[in-house]
């Protein structure tokens, strides 16, 4: 029998990458991307990489990248040394069991072992999960710059250089009225050349978002993401019932648990299925499994990572049979620069899923030394030490 492969150490650094412009979302402007990356070692010299990445610091969620780096250091990578590298799912369970929450903190661990496994293994994470069946997915782009007409320029751009023609515009900062003229006016832009549709990270309160559905339909927008706080049930149930236009759940699902009541509810027409907010790509399968059996849309979306998490997203996503409103997986292109060494390709308004072993992706040394924070050093857990 070969001798087992232990989980030697792991490794975390945050990293800060600027934004191409600001991201203007209704809680947040972000001009810097803040990246928590894990590096796996494993005891017959393999390697595994992951990422645990959020948005805005705390506005976005009850993680931010200090927390994240934060809960593996102390909590998980102590845990999960000496373990054998191998038995993922052994890994995942005690983990469960010992860090409540935590969920992107847990993700970025969990892609790194599935990495190094499908890198021991080679193959692609893909077929650990039982097989591509795309080779590419279609994937929209945010419009965010916070001014009209800068959007509709960088929207026309995209359609001409055949990069996005499905565009998400955040919305949620302005008026209900002035957020739906901004809406009109870029979808005007448009036309049938683009999918319009809109994002308010939870800004509207229910009567905000009775009139803001009523006129967001009206102007020809598609579908409206978390109009609503995460936890407000009923009142994304109302709005899903009562408008044509398509109501997505992206805050308001944390792992299967809440998709299962969110299902329950009727509280979406479609999931926006986040590997990060799931807690891993095993969970996030099992968001996608509940939101098939309960005959919704599925969507694949993004917490904006860099070219590692977007590439372990591709991984699982790939093996979804229909994403019924394709993707956003675009994460890199808002980044100044891609830190990967095999940046993630886009084409013909798809994003390719990468080949290679394990997630597929290879990190830049360079860029890595360049965008770390403290001056570059890591933390790291060892085993027996
Ligand atoms: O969906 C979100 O709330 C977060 C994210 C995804 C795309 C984007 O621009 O922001
Ligand atoms: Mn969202």
């Amino acid at each position: 029998m070969s001798p087992v492969t232990k989980i030697d150490q792991i490794e975390t650094m945050i990293l800060d990458i600027p934004t191409i412009r600001g991201h203007v979302l209704s809680m947040a402007t972000m001009r810097v991307q803040t990246a928590v990356l894990v590096r796996v070692t494993f005891s017959d010299g393999s390697e595994g990489i992951g990422e645990g990445t959020t948005i805005g610091g705390l506005s976005y969620g009850a993680e931010s990248p200090e927390s994240i780096r934060s809960a593996i250091d102390t909590y998980i990578a102590p845990v999960l040394l000496g373990r054998d590298g191998d038995d993922v799912n052994g890994a995942l369970q005690l983990v469960d069991r010992l860090v409540k929450g935590n969920r992107i903190a847990r993700t970025a661990v969990e892609i790194a072992l599935w990495d190094g496994l499908g890198k021991r293994l080679g193959v692609p994470v893909a077929q650990l999960f039982g097989g591509a069946v795309h080779d590419r997915l279609p994937v929209a782009w945010t419009l965010a710059s916070g001014n009209s007409e800068t959007d509709i320029a960088e929207a026309r751009e995209m359609i001409e250089t055949r990069r996005h023609n499905v565009f998400k515009l955040k919305i949620g900062k302005r008026t209900v009225r002035e957020d739906v003229a901004h809406v009109a006016r870029i979808k005007q832009a448009v036309g049938d050349t683009a999918s319009v549709r809109v994002d308010i990270n939870t800004a509207w309160s229910l009567q905000e978002a009775r009139w803001g559905l009523k006129g967001l339909q009206e102007v020809g927008c598609e579908l409206v993401e978390q109009p609503v706080p995460a936890r407000s049930r009923r009142a994304m149930a109302e709005l899903a019932q009562g408008y044509e236009i398509a109501v997505m759940a992206d805050e308001a699902l944390n792992g299967p648990e809440d998709a299962l009541e969110v299902a329950n509810a009727r509280a979406a027409d479609v999931f926006a299925v986040k590997v990060a907010q799931s807690g891993g790509l095993k969970r996030a399968a099992e968001v996608v499994a509940i939101g098939q059996a309960a005959g919704l849309g599925l969507y694949g979306g993004t917490m904006l990572e860099t070219g590692l998490g977007t590439a372990a997203a591709l991984q699982l996503f790939a093996t979804v049979e229909t994403l019924h409103w394709g993707t956003e997986f675009f994460g890199p292109l808002l980044l100044t620069e891609d830190i990967l060494a095999n940046p993630i390709v886009y084409r013909d308004f798809c994003v390719e899923i990468p080949t290679g072993p394990g997630i597929g992706a290879t990190l830049d040394p360079d860029k890595i030394d360049f965008f770390r924070r403290d001056g570059g050093r890591t933390r790291k857990t060892v085993a027996g030490a």
